[in-house]
């Protein structure tokens, strides 16, 4: 370990030097703690980390002024669509793509590293579980699409097959998500195939460019947000576990959204039949203001403009047609050939510029007093893990209904939109519209049939309480056996062992 005369050389050389204005007063253990922390910090990156930050900061906020006239609406030989078209190319896509699962050669991403501030929970995000009858978690509802994909591909192709979890946690979110895990023993897949691996941290940063003390004995650190993906796949050599594997075809999902398909094969068929090597699953976006970033293109090349980078002027342009111009709505679910992410993170990954994030970080005072701050007093720099998508050589778009696909999780039941009830509610209406199709008939207390209503919307209460398990169900499949012309008093809870007593 580095004396502290030596920490303080390279924390000068850093411009950093009073992250140990302390450090003199803290008893042994503390004190080896700070100086441990500020040895992994390289000071170069430190010095350039903190600049970057400042400068930043005194650029003038929102978009840069001439975006507007920089950017527009993807081309639409670059979209391809999952509910209009006909339905024979759809089921082309979904054998493609199931295909390539029996191959074992798709696995799924999990981008599981940020802390929840919004929702206002201290525990990793997929840990929530939003009120469902079954309870589950948005883990756990993960792990079972995960299961059901694999049975699917497997049945198909007379064979067994592994769709690898990887799933990207970062100092806050490792421990609590590898414990929760074992203690619900990977929800019955085998932890071989659930790889977790951490991001890097970078210290929170002051307008002026002083990294912050979070506590006298520690240094204020973030994720390096969901584009850390490309250092971190570095750091862990999770592209040669890949490779040994023999995967090929990646699909990168965020925890939040309680809809998310893994390794939707429709989406993976589309992708790989198109040979793309970079792709995104869009919904059409709800509102001009909605917080999702845009997938368009900037001088012609695709990319995502992030919900905080564009001006609302531009967000509310309409289409000849009176749609938004901008309308493509990113939901945070990519598709990325391995080869695409080895050049990445080979070749490109320091092309990738860092944004910014003003936040209020919990902080000392000049007495070393905490202070919980009212105002932002500080900057943290994230990648974005769509930074990537200009480097594409084919990059695809695909769109698919929010009602099947997009409920995130974003804030707390405070807030009236992307909260736990929204997203149980969307969950619930899906269900209860899959059973409907399948010919289930709901009846209410006195017997009486409750009205059917196959295109329940995502955002109202469903008229009956209906929970499907992934493990019976993916996407709405293989439900008439279980329900066809069968009355149900709700709550239906449709799970393994239900449905083997439904079985015909
Ligand atoms: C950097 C990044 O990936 N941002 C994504 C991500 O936003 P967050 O606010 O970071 O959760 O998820 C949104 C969809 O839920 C998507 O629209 C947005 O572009």
């Amino acid at each position: 370990m580095a004396s502290e005369a030596d920490l303080r050389a390279r924390l000068q050389r850093a411009g950093q030097q009073h992250l140990l204005r302390f450090c003199a007063e803290l008893a042994p253990e503390p004190r080896a703690a700070l100086l441990a922390q500020l040895e992994a910090l390289e000071p170069e990156a430190l010095r350039q980390h903190c600049q970057r930050a400042a400068a930043a900061c005194a650029r003038p906020p929102g978009p840069p002024p001439d975006l507007a006239a920089r950017l527009q609406p993807l081309p639409p030989e670059r979209v391809g669509s999952a509910s209009e078209g006909d339905p024979q190319t759809r089921r082309l896509w979904e054998e493609e793509g199931l295909h390539q699962i029996a191959l074992n050669k798709v696995a799924v991403l999990l981008l599981a590293g940020g802390q929840g501030t919004r929702l206002g929970v201290t525990y990793p995000k997929g840990m929530y579980q939003v009120g469902l009858p079954s309870q589950k978690t948005l883990y756990q509802l993960q792990a079972e699409r995960i299961r059901r994909v694999e049975q699917l591909a497997g049945e198909r192709h007379g064979t067994r097959c592994t769709v690898p979890w990887y799933i990207m946690t970062s100092e806050f979110t490792l421990g609590p998500t590898a414990r929760f895990f074992k203690e619900h023993d990977f929800f019955h897949l085998d932890p071989n195939n659930v790889i977790m691996f951490e991001q890097r941290m970078l210290p929170a940063v002051t307008f002026d460019g002083r990294a912050i003390l979070e506590r006298k004995d520690k240094v204020a650190m973030a994720p390096d947000g969901n584009g850390g993906l490309y250092s971190a796949l570095e750091d862990h050599q999770i592209l040669e576990d890949m490779e040994r594997r023999g995967v090929e075809f990646v699909h990168v999902y965020c925890v939040d959204n309680i809809l998310v398909r893994l390794a939707d094969p429709v989406f993976i068929g589309f992708c790989v039949l198109r040979g793309a090597d970079c792709g995104a699953k869009v919904v059409e976006k709800a509102y001009p203001e909605e917080p999702v970033g845009v997938v368009c293109q900037v001088d012609g090349v695709p990319q995502v403009v992030e919900y905080s980078e564009i001006s609302p002027e531009v967000a509310q342009l309409r289409a000849p047609g009176g749609g938004l111009l901008y309308n493509a709505g990113n939901i945070c679910n990519h598709f990325f050939t391995r080869d695409f992410l080895r050049m990445v993170t080979r070749e490109l990954e320091h092309l990738l510029q860092p944004h910014v994030a003003v936040k209020k970080v919990p902080c000392v005072d000049e007495h070393g007093n905490p202070v919980k701050p009212l105002q932002p007093n500080g900057i943290k720099m994230e990648k974005f893990v769509f930074d990537v998508l200009p480097f594409a050589k084919n990059f695809v778009a695909f769109q698919v209904l929010r009602e099947e696909e997009f409920s995130p999780l974003k804030n707390a039941d405070s807030a009236d939109r992307d909260s736990p009830s929204t997203s149980r509610r969307a969950l619930l209406a899906q269900h209860c519209r899959w059973a409907l199709r399948a010919g289930a008939r709901f009846l209410d207390v006195h017997g009486a049939q409750l009205p059917e209503q196959p295109s329940l919307p995502g955002s109202t209460e469903p008229p009956a309480i209906c929970e499907i398990s992934p493990l019976v169900s993916y996407a709405g499949e293989g439900l008439e056996e279980y329900l066809r012309g069968r009355e149900f008093r709700p709550p239906l809870i449709l799970d393994e062992a239900m449905a083997r007593e439904l079985q015909p």
